[in-house]
């Protein structure tokens, strides 16, 4: 063997590992297409024309320009399993290839990630560090709170600078992060101007985001919690509507092609789930109490039976 040769493989081979290292450490942002991010939101999310409209319209011109001029935060309503952490995976899979699994995709769940009072301060101190990090390694971050109505109020006082308009910490733009608060707040008022309309015998789509003082009733329920101030910089309040049979009947098939769990064998499996579930108002019966929360579980013993 000519030892060029080995030289020169060793050689590839080590140029080989640290591309594959890099491009496992810089990870690929996607060009913004407002038409794709439309067309996922049409096809995936379910009977939420307001979150939809509103979110298309706050994302759009956000990551269009290039230099915001104060970061996007947006605060996400409605009862549980609604898909208000569905639209911020959305979100995140029209900006990152990754999707939700991105580095630059960072959750918190308040029962989870700060469940202790007494240790507040500790947790105020990490989250600010945390922040700033991110921020610093990617401008472009996406933090997403989850069960914001559990949050103490002085991390909310921690998370707030970062809303506010400070443009640069060393020469790092923080103006192109996006934060999503994500909480049940707000929830009931949305269900109930919900069950007005179709009571009614309204359609659906008629809803408006400020139909029968909805939109200030959510923020009478959330900023009657002590961190008004911190409520002030939200730029959208996003309501999610409670979800109907055809809505959880759509919720099942999706699960059931992603699980691979053949439509054909189980023709009745969609109808028969939307039957166990719970539904609101005790009288009519119209929408599903928890979303589509429970379905995946529930289509789990037929996993194993594929196509
Ligand atoms: N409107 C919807 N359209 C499509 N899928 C939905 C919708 N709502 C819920 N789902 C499905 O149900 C799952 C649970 O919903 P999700 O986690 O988004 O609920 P949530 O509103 O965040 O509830 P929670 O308040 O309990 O956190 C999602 O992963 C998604 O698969």
């Amino acid at each position: 063997e000519d030892p060029n040769y080995i030289l020169l493989g060793g050689f590839g081979v080590g140029l080989g590992v640290i591309v594959f290292a890099l491009s496992q450490w810089v990870e690929i942002l996607l060009p913004f297409d407002p038409t794709r991010l439309q067309r996922d939101l049409d096809q995936n999310l379910y009977g939420q024309h307001i979150a939809s409209d509103v979110v298309l319209k706050a994302v759009s011109p956000f990551l269009f320009s290039s230099q915001p001029t104060k970061n996007l935060v947006l605060s996400f309503h409605g009862t549980t399993g609604v898909g208000k952490n569905h639209v911020a995976k959305i979100i995140a899979r029209n900006i990152y290839q990754k999707g939700e699994k991105s580095r630059h995709y960072i959750t918190f769940t308040s029962g989870q990630h700060f469940p202790l009072k007494d240790q507040v301060d500790i947790y105020s101190e990490n989250l600010k560090q945390q922040i700033g990090r991110h921020i610093s390694n990617s401008p472009l971050t996406m933090f997403v709170f989850d069960e914001m109505d559990k949050m103490n109020p002085e991390l909310a006082e921690a998370i707030k600078p970062f809303l506010n308009y400070v443009p640069y910490v060393n020469r790092v733009s923080y103006h192109r992060a996006i934060f999503i608060f994500l909480s049940n707040a707000g929830g009931n008022v949305i269900a109930s101007t919900a069950v007005d309309f179709l009571s009614a015998g309204k359609s659906r789509e008629e809803i408006k985001k400020n139909s029968k003082g909805m939109d200030a009733q959510i923020h009478q329920s959330i900023f009657s919690y002590e961190s008004s101030g911190f409520w002030q910089l939200v730029d959208h309040f996003v309501p999610f509507l409670p979800l109907e049979r055809k809505h959880i009947r759509q919720c099942v098939l999706a699960e059931m092609a992603s699980l691979k769990i053949s439509v054909h064998q189980h023709a009745d499996l969609a109808d028969k789930v939307v039957r166990e579930m719970t539904f609101f108002p005790p009288e009519e019966k119209i929408f599903s109490v928890k979303g589509c929360k429970s379905v995946r579980l529930k289509l789990m013993p037929y996993v194993d039976d594929k196509i």
